[in-house]
């Protein structure tokens, strides 16, 4: 079965080349030309070649692979399937994004399921650079479909040598996993912006995973899948490097610095929409709140610390 990748940003490239023999579609002609003339995306993975076998195209005509990742930013997936969803309808559609759509407060394959109904849709999540995938360094990944004889279809398909998937059928655990480490990261790169300590982001990370977990049974996540690769996972991946992206924007709201919008931060927008989830589920649920707040420049960085502090001493 043949495999297109949707989203030449930094992670479709990124399994373009894992992957090898796969048609890579992203929206810009200017760019497919650039990728296609140099054989490398030298604005997201620069010093990567892209292995003979990938195929570079910006006419979703061209791609007809059975099986599609859509490799394209959370908060982009809606609009992106509301115009080319017809096209993609009668295939293995793979959510490769992370988040929570502000809109409809539901992850990526929900997002596929609300546009597509019909549409056989899985998730691929889990702690990952880009960068790391593409240089061929062993990495592991759930992938999630509440399908299993599709799950495990996806599972033999998309793995490599080198990159190993796990078969997970906990869509709704998965996608939170996923979508929530990103707001702890932010809040750890905050910490560490901010100067407050590693002991200071331990305890952030570990309250952080408290929550995660808080939210994740209550929408129905199976109680051990935020354990896993799509939540522990990810959660130490990405709160302890400054390769992550929400990590280094958090560090930069901690030093009260600027952040170069044009950037994917997927945390920024899943705080607000995980902010107003657990409102509406009355879950307490404070380190996202504060980076709701923060992202959104309600409160300052000192007052987000002193209503941590504040609150009241409680069993863990
Ligand atoms: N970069 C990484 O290390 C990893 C990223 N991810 C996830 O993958 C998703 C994509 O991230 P990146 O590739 O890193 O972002 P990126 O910013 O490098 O690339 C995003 C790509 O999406 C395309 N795009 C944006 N809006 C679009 C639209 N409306 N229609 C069509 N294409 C559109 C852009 O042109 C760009 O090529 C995110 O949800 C991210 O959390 C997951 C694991 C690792
Ligand atoms: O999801 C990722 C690692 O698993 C990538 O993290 P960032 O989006 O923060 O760069």
């Amino acid at each position: 079965m043949s495999v297109a990748i949707l989203g030449a940003g930094a992670f479709g490239t990124a399994l373009a080349c894992a992957l090898g023999d796969v048609t890579l579609w992203c929206r810009d002609p200017a760019q497919a030309e650039a990728l296609q003339s140099k054989r490398e995306n030298a604005a997201k993975l620069p010093g990567v070649p892209l292995p003979e076998g990938v195929s570079i195209t910006s006419d979703l005509g061209q791609v007809s692979a059975e099986t599609v990742l859509l490799a394209i930013p959370m908060q982009q997936t809606r609009p992106f399937l509301k115009t080319h969803g017809a096209a993609l309808r009668d295939r293995q559609l793979v959510a490769c994004s992370k988040g929570v759509d502000l809109e409809l407060m539901i992850g990526p394959v929900g997002v596929i399921q609300s546009v597509l109904p019909d549409a056989q849709a899985a998730l691929l999540t889990g702690p990952s650079f880009a960068d790391d995938i593409a240089r061929g360094l062993p990495t592991a990944l759930t992938l999630a479909c509440a399908d299993r004889a599709l799950g495990m279809a996806l599972q033999e398909q998309l793995s490599t040598s080198h990159l190993r998937l796990y078969r997970n059928d906990d869509v709704i655990g998965a996608e939170l996993g996923g979508a929530l480490k990103n707001v702890i990261a932010i809040a750890a790169g905050v910490t560490i912006g901010a100067g407050l300590g590693e002991s200071a982001r331990a305890a952030l990370m570990a309250r952080g995973y408290a929550e995660m977990q808080r939210l994740a049974l209550s929408l129905g996540a199976q109680p051990d899948t935020l354990a896993g690769l799509s939540g522990l996972g990810d959660l130490i991946l990405t709160c302890g490097s400054e390769k992550s992206r929400n990590f280094r924007y958090g560090a930069a709201l901690g030093r009260g610095e600027a952040f170069d919008s044009a950037t994917t931060v997927e945390g920024a927008a899943t705080a607000r929409a995980v902010a107003k989830l657990a409102k509406s589920q009355g879950l307490d649920m404070p380190v996202t709140r504060m980076v709701a707040a923060l992202v959104e420049g309600l409160i300052t960085m000192p007052e987000a610390l002193a209503a941590l502090l504040a609150r009241p001493l409680t069993d863990e």
